[in-house]
């Protein structure tokens, strides 16, 4: 490990000597720690990243005066819809997608290095349960897709494929996630095939360009956004691992989405169809203040303006037909080529601007006493994963169903949207939706047949709870050989064992 010595002169060099005011003051474990944590920090790239902090807060709030001037919806040509092509295409799509999974050719990365701070839990979001009939958390519907998704290629194409599971942590959820899959023995996955890195971190910042000491031994760091994940792929190899696997296309997602389709084969083979290098799947806004990214163009290139950086003003524009001019909402799902990432990571990274958020840093003072603002005290600086979209040479959107694929967890329980409940629901109800169509009828505690609604909207009450274990059925296939003409007392819990029971 470094020396203090070195370590305060790199942070001299940095303008940040700051940062060991208390060192007098520190026991040897945490001195140790402060080091450690110091030492990663190049001295440039440190002097750069308070400066820019501290230049953006000059800057005025707000949305750029500019971009709405800037800003058009996609054009028609660069958008395949789910819901609105005919059967044999999305059949020709999936056939696609199902041939390169069973190829070996598509990895899924999980996007888990944020810190979930408005659900309000402590522990990495994947852990995170939302009171399903079975219990089980996001990241154990995340693994058992994937399990599901190798089969079904397998049955197709007569493989023993694999689907490798990149998960980006950071140095708040490594750990705990880390220590959940092995608690939960990888939820069945071979080991191998599920990779676990971290993403860096960045120092909080003053609005005068300071980093900020978080306690007397640590300074204030938070990841560096999700598009943290070139570097992160570069730090470790990753790319070379995928390479060494044969895997060419990869499915990038967010932990939070409890409907999500991993390496879904639609979506897979639409882009590898349409020679897309890069993708991303978009949902109709539910309304303009939405906080989902809307899938555009500025100045002619593809892009997503983030829902904080686009004004109110802009997100309500009607289109002709009367629907939300930027209607694209973009649900964190895209696809990229191997090559594609590769050249970022050779060429593009560091074209990527920070986006700036101003939070409330818990800091120490000059005392050394630990404080909590009451307002934002400081910058953190963040990347995102879809700014590489306009650096593609052949971007495309894909339209899915909001009720299929998009119910994302971000709030707590008390919140009316994107909520536990609200996630909980949309799960709940796709699977009854599966259900019904599959020709299941179900009844109430008294043997009576319950009403059949397949088109409720979310917040209402379902006639009866049915969950489908992912091992069952991806995306609704394979349901009728247990489910025709049946009747079925609510709750029904249709997993492995329940199928077994069925079959026999
Ligand atoms: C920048 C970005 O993609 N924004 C999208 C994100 O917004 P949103 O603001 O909801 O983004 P989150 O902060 O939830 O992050 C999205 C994902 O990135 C991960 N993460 C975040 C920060 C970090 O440093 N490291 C990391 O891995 C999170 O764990 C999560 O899986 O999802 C919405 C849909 O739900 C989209 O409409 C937004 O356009």
């Amino acid at each position: 490990m470094a020396s203090e010595r070195d370590v305060r002169a790199r942070l001299q060099r940095a303008g940040q000597e700051h940062l060991l005011r208390f060192w007098a003051e520190l026991e040897p474990g945490p001195r140790a720690a402060l080091l450690a944590e110091l030492e990663p920090l190049e001295p440039e790239a440190l002097r750069e990243h308070c400066q820019r902090a501290a230049a953006a807060c000059l800057r005025p709030g707000g949305p750029p005066p500019d971009l709405a001037a800037r800003l058009r919806p996609l054009s028609p040509e660069r958008v395949g819809s789910a819901s609105r092509s005919d059967p044999e295409t999305l059949r020709l799509w999936e056939e696609e997608g199902f041939h390169q999974i069973a190829l070996n050719k598509v990895a899924v990365v999980l996007l888990a290095g944020g810190q979930g701070t408005r659900l309000g839990v402590t522990y990495p979001k994947g852990m995170y349960q939302v009171g399903l009939p079975s219990q089980k958390t996001l990241y154990q519907l995340q693994a058992e897709r994937i399990r599901r998704v190798e089969q079904l290629a397998d049955e197709r194409h007569g493989t023993r494929c694999t689907v490798p599971w990149y998960i980006m942590t950071s140095e708040f959820t490594l750990g705990p996630t880390a220590e959940f899959f092995k608690e939960h023995d990888f939820f069945h996955l071979d080991r191998n095939n599920v990779v676990m890195f971290e993403q860096r971190m960045l120092p909080a910042v003053t609005f005068d360009g300071r980093a900020i000491l978080e306690r007397k031994d640590k300074v204030a760091m938070a990841p560096d956004g999700n598009g943290g994940l070139f570097c992160a792929l570069a730090d470790h190899q990753i790319l070379e691992d995928m390479e060494r696997r044969g895997v060419e296309f990869v499915h990038v997602y967010c932990v939070d989405n409890i409907l999500v389709r991993l390496a879904d084969p639609v979506f897979i083979g639409f882009c590898v169809l349409r020679g897309a290098d890069c993708a991303a799947k978009v949902v109709e806004k539910a309304y303009p203040e939405e906080p989902v990214g809307v899938v555009c163009q500025v100045d002619g290139v593809p892009q997503v303006v983030e829902y904080s950086e686009i004004s109110l003003e802009t997100a309500r524009l009607r289109a002709p037909d009367g629907g939300l001019l930027y209607n694209t909402g973009n649900i964190c799902n895209h696809f990229f080529t191997r090559g594609f990432l590769q050249t970022v990571i050779r060429e593009y990274e560091p074209l990527l601007k920070p986006h700036v958020a101003v939070k409330k840093v818990p800091y120490v003072d000059e005392e050394g006493n630990p404080v909590k603002p009451l307002k934002p005290n400081g910058i953190k600086m963040e990347k995102f994963v879809f700014d590489v979209f306009q650096f593609a040479e052949n971007f495309m959107a894909f339209e899915v169903l909001r009720e299929d694929e998009f119910s994302p967890l971000k709030n707590a329980s008390s919140a009316d949207k994107d909520s536990p409940t609200t996630a909980r629901q949309a799960l709940l109800s796709q699977h009854y939706r599966w259900a019904l169509q599959a020709g299941a009828h179900f009844l109430d505690s008294k043997g009576a047949r319950l009403p059949e609604l397949p088109s409720l909207p979310g917040s209402e009450e379902l006639p009866a709870i049915c969950e489908i274990s992912p091992l069952v059925s991806y995306s609704g296939e394979g349901l009728e050989v247990y489910l025709r003409g049946q009747e079925f007392q609510s709750p029904l819990i249709l997993d492995e064992n329940c199928v077994r029971a069925l079959r026999s």
